[in-house]
């Protein structure tokens, strides 16, 4: 389990491209046979990837940094399914197709990953206060949201899955973003949410292209190049919008004060720096 830090903005100008890469960037979450974690003490989020092998199911095992008998003492915890697989809980299996999602409640003593065709699951965790049913969101029966426009090369659909009116949960809130062919903007106009940090996974994103990721306060943005399954963690100063190469999909976390999705503080084009 790597541990990140939290650092403060003032900061922002004196990292060079490595430093702002070590502090925000997750790179290596997806390694066949493994489940990789990364540990952020921004609202104490839990980022991970599990890749199962055919027949080889992987168990989500505490580790020495949450000092828990097993990961969801203390924790709740949302899985996104990227591909087919299948997530067992305390004995029940729930299959899951790509962009499908399971939320797992406090309490849950024995996870594990099983797929037969080269799925992988993203894993985001959260300290939880009480314990929430475990259930699944399904990316085909969630009506999505549709935003964006093509002269802003912003069209996308939004689904939301672990929030106040959808799979109930204690900080966690989480969805999918799927921009159309042609439309490689998120989040712009952007925004920050100073209640809560927000962890973006992108997906779908062919291995040649990229993500012009942007981050820091809206008066000090610097950017990061970002592949296919890597994740960035954004700190609740700052902003988190991107533009690819080509067009992308990504899983949004959020953790932190409240769930109030509406609760972001809009950023005009212009105050941008
Ligand atoms: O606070 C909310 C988040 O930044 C994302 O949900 C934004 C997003 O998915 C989008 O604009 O497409
Ligand atoms: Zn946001």
């Amino acid at each position: 389990m790597d541990v990140r830090h939290p650092t403060h903005p003032d900061q922002i100008p004196t990292f060079d491209t490595s430093a702002l890469r070590g502090h925000y960037l997750v790179e290596e979450l997806f390694e066949p046979g493994a489940i990789h974690t990364v540990y952020s003490h921004q609202d104490r989020v839990v980022l991970g990837g599990a890749v199962p092998q055919p027949g080889s199911p992987l168990e989500l095992e505490t580790e020495p940094p949450l000092r828990s008998e097993y990961f969801c003492e203390r924790r709740e915890l949302g899985v996104l399914s990227l591909g087919q697989g299948a997530v067992t809980v305390d004995g029940s299996t729930y299959e899951l197709a790509h962009r499908d999602c399971l939320y797992v409640g406090r309490g849950a003593r024995s996870v594990s990953f099983d797929s037969s065709e080269g799925g992988r699951f993203y894993l985001v965790s959260t300290p939880a206060h009480t314990s929430y049913p475990t259930s699944v969101a399904r990316h085909a029966d969630t009506v999505p949201a549709r935003l964006g426009d093509p002269a802003t090369a912003n069209v996308r659909e939004l689904r939301k899955y672990v929030h106040p009116d959808g799979i109930r949960s204690c900080e966690l809130v989480m969805g999918v973003t799927e921009l159309a062919e042609g439309s490689i903007w998120n989040t712009m106009p952007c925004h920050t949410h100073d209640r809560r940090t927000e962890c973006y996974l992108y997906f779908d994103l062919p291995p040649e292209h990229r993500v012009i990721h942007l981050l820091g306060q809206p008066h000090e943005t610097r950017n990061m190049i970002v592949r296919n399954e890597q994740a960035v963690i954004s700190p609740s100063w700052s902003v988190h919008s991107g533009a690819g190469t080509h067009r992308y999909g990504f899983v949004w976390a959020m953790a932190g004060e409240n769930q109030a999705f509406t609760d972001m503080d809009h950023v005009a084009i212009d105050e941008l720096r």
